[in-house]
């Protein structure tokens, strides 16, 4: 994948602010699966959600890119608040790169990427833009010559790029991915990094690998059973304390570069628990 500044949309991106208030949001008739979050990102911050499995980030990204209304709280983008907005100027303003759909398989990887556009405006003038939003975001992304595969039969991290790609044609302001780094080889990953790095959109993703969230993030968003933990910069926020309280594992920070890398171990059984169990 390119990662150069030359090698993306000719239409320069505009990233947004993007503002959660007091967030919950639950199935109906059941407790929220998240309640209290509040973070708020200035256009150009680059946010990881991270938190134990099942500690509710997807749940959180649902309510990001308008698919879960909440229960309480609000999302605003560029200062609006996104349920005001009409579905096709929300997804001007917000794309999604999720794990693929089911419906993701009946096409080709040009018919993907050209669905990015769906929001956008029509007429000689929109489709050129669009032809070329299209065609920089399959060269940034490293999947032109995929262009007619059907997207059914492309390798795990071929995909992975191709729904990027999708994203990236939308050219919006904020870009939500949920784990983009799955399915990538090293060398894809660590482009993945740098391309992330280098959007000038807001960008909110969801990671396992904390090392990767320091890498890829300005700021960080850690949840455990629906809730909020922390929220701040990076380097302040993943202290041990917190990374033993949210994932119960401990954890010894160093600094590598300009970024930080984690080891971890399971906590020490206390002696007198492991006494009780041998009653
Ligand atoms: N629509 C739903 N109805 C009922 N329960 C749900 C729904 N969506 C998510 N959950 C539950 O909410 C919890 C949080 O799920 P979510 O997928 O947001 O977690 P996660 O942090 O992304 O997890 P992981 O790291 O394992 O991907 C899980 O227990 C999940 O089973």
């Amino acid at each position: 994948m390119q990662t150069g500044s030359g090698a993306g949309p000719e239409k320069p991106d505009v990233a947004l602010s993007l503002e959660a208030t007091d967030l919950a949001w639950g199935p109906p008739g059941r407790a929220p699966l998240i309640s209290g979050v509040s973070f708020a990102l200035t256009p150009g911050d680059r946010l990881a959600i991270v938190g134990p499995n099942g500690a509710g980030k997807s749940t959180l990204l649902r309510c990001l890119y308008r698919l879960h209304r909440p229960l309480a709280g609000a999302v605003r983008v560029g200062g609006t608040d996104l349920w005001s907005l009409a579905p096709r100027l929300a997804a001007r303003k917000i794309a999604a790169v999720l794990q693929e759909a089911p419906g993701d398989f009946a096409f080709t990887v040009q018919e993907m990427v050209d669905a990015g556009r769906t929001p956008h405006a029509g007429g000689i003038a929109g489709r050129a833009a669009g032809a070329r939003a299209v065609a920089a975001a399959m060269r940034r992304m490293e999947v032109s010559h995929l262009a007619g595969r059907a997207f059914s039969t492309l390798s795990g991290g071929e995909k992975q790029r191709a729904l990027i790609a999708r994203a990236l044609a939308q050219e919006p302001g904020v870009l939500v991915l949920d784990e983009p780094t799955n399915h990538l080889d090293i060398r894809h990953r660590l482009e993945a990094v740098e391309l992330l790095r280098g959007l000038a959109m807001t960008i909110v993703t969801t990671l396992h690998d904390l090392d990767m969230a320091a890498d890829v993030a300005s700021k960080v968003l850690v949840l455990r059973a629906g809730r909020q933990m922390a929220f701040g910069p990076v380097s302040g926020t993943l202290q041990p304390a917190l990374i033993r309280q949210s994932f119960d594992v401990e954890a010894e920070i160093a600094p590598r570069g300009p970024s930080l890398r984690f080891d971890y171990r399971l906590p020490e059984r206390r002696a007198d628990s492991s006494a009780e169990s041998s009653e």
